[in-house]
């Protein structure tokens, strides 16, 4: 008898649901951040109030919440079912999906071990990166992502289309640009590299985190224009604060954390921080966890450059970049340029800086 095969578009099976796991009941130095509260966005004056409440968490920290942005736990909560569901598969079958990360090109699968932590220890952190679907962006997809295709492109709309799109505006108006300013170069059918990320992080025992100093990840900042992080009961995400110390970030009900990434920093002449940020081992009553996590990257359209934006704001605070040669660099090339590092050894010699492109350099922290 033939094998009976699934059809592409129809789950083979229904999704077990997912649950999150309970927080953290350990008393951790939680940064304080703002939370923006989009229902706020479409009332009178909202905007206004909501760009006022954001100014100086972007040009401080670069990190924020929202909350009320029209996703149910219940849509994030498949989202994070279909993650668990992929990293669940073997190796051999993940690997058939593998992102072509040699050429900076995120799309698909990146294994663990793929980047350094410490000189000759790599990290143990998987990734599957679903890209917008648009035609030139297109790849093979495993079957638990072409079964449930159209729920996770309405998911990435939702973020693309709506929720990024009113970020955009409160950053517009907080550089005091037309409103619609920053969406140019943000919309779902540019061809752009913004998407959407299953992630997760194998637990440790004791004896390993202690010889990888504790880090998931190095501190780092992220490439594209904003990142958005669903709620993530694990702690393990620390912001690096204006005074170089080091905060955990709190994962409260209902949020999600937003933070600035490199291109808003060159466009705006370092006024937006693309901030630094770094995964750590989770407090004790965590450890057991392998935490999955779940993110969607907004990047511009691949063709735009990394020149200062002609803000009002700007010309009057006299804001210079500080490299003038990224005038000239597309912000595909940096984001690509900055993927292809993350595969490098770690920087030898307490040196924690790695040139990138057009002279530019990246910082890491531990
Ligand atoms: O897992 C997290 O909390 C943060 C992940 C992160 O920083 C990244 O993927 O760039
Ligand atoms: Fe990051």
């Amino acid at each position: 008898m033939a094998a009976v095969q699934s059809m592409p578009g129809l789950p083979s099976k229904p999704l077990p649901k997912y649950e999150q796991e309970p927080e953290s009941k350990f008393d951790l130095e939680w940064a304080d951040l703002v939370t923006l509260d989009l229902s706020q966005f479409d009332t009178p004056g909202g905007k206004e109030r909501l760009a006022a409440q954001l100014k100086s968490a972007v040009h401080n920290v670069g990190f924020f919440y929202i909350t009320n942005f029209g996703l149910s736990q219940d849509d994030v909560d498949r989202q994070f079912a279909i993650g668990k569901e992929f990293f669940s598969l073997p190796t051999e079958e993940k690997i058939k999906y593998k992102a072509d990360l040699m050429n900076g090109n995120y799309n698909g699968y990146r294994p663990k071990g793929s980047g350094e932590i410490l000189p000759g220890k790599r990290d143990n952190v998987e990734m599957y990166n679903v890209f917008k679907f648009i035609p030139q962006l297109e790849r093979e997809q495993p079957a638990i992502v072409n079964e449930h295709r159209e729920e996770i492109e309405r998911f990435q709309r939702k973020i693309a289309e709506d929720v990024v799109q009113k970020l955009l505006v409160l950053i517009s108006i907080i550089l005091e640009l037309p409103e619609d300013y920053l969406a140019k170069g943000h919309q779902y059918d540019d061809v752009s590299e913004c998407h959407l990320r299953y992630m997760i992080y194998r637990h440790r025992t004791p004896e390993e985190n202690a010889e990888y100093q504790n880090l998931y990840s190095k501190g780092h900042s992220d490439f594209g224009s904003l990142t958005l992080l669903f709620r993530q009961p694990v702690a393990a995400l620390q912001i690096r604060m204006p005074d170089g110390s080091w905060k955990w970030v709190k994962p409260h009900p209902g949020s999600i954390t937003v933070n600035i990434a490199d291109v808003l920093q060159f466009w705006t002449a370092g006024y937006l921080k693309s901030s630094i940020h770094r995964v750590v081992a989770p407090p004790g009553d965590q450890a057991h966890i392998d935490r999955l996590g779940l993110l969607y990257f907004l990047r511009p359209a691949y063709d735009l450059k990394l020149k200062t934006l002609d803000s009002p704001l700007l010309k009057r605070l006299g804001l210079k970049p500080e490299n003038d040669t990224a005038d000239e660099i597309k912000a595909g090339d940096w984001v690509r340029a900055r993927v292809k590092g993350n595969q490098d050894k770690v920087p030898q010699g307490g040196n924690q800086e790695k040139p990138v492109i057009g002279g530019i350099k990246a910082k890491y922290y531990d």
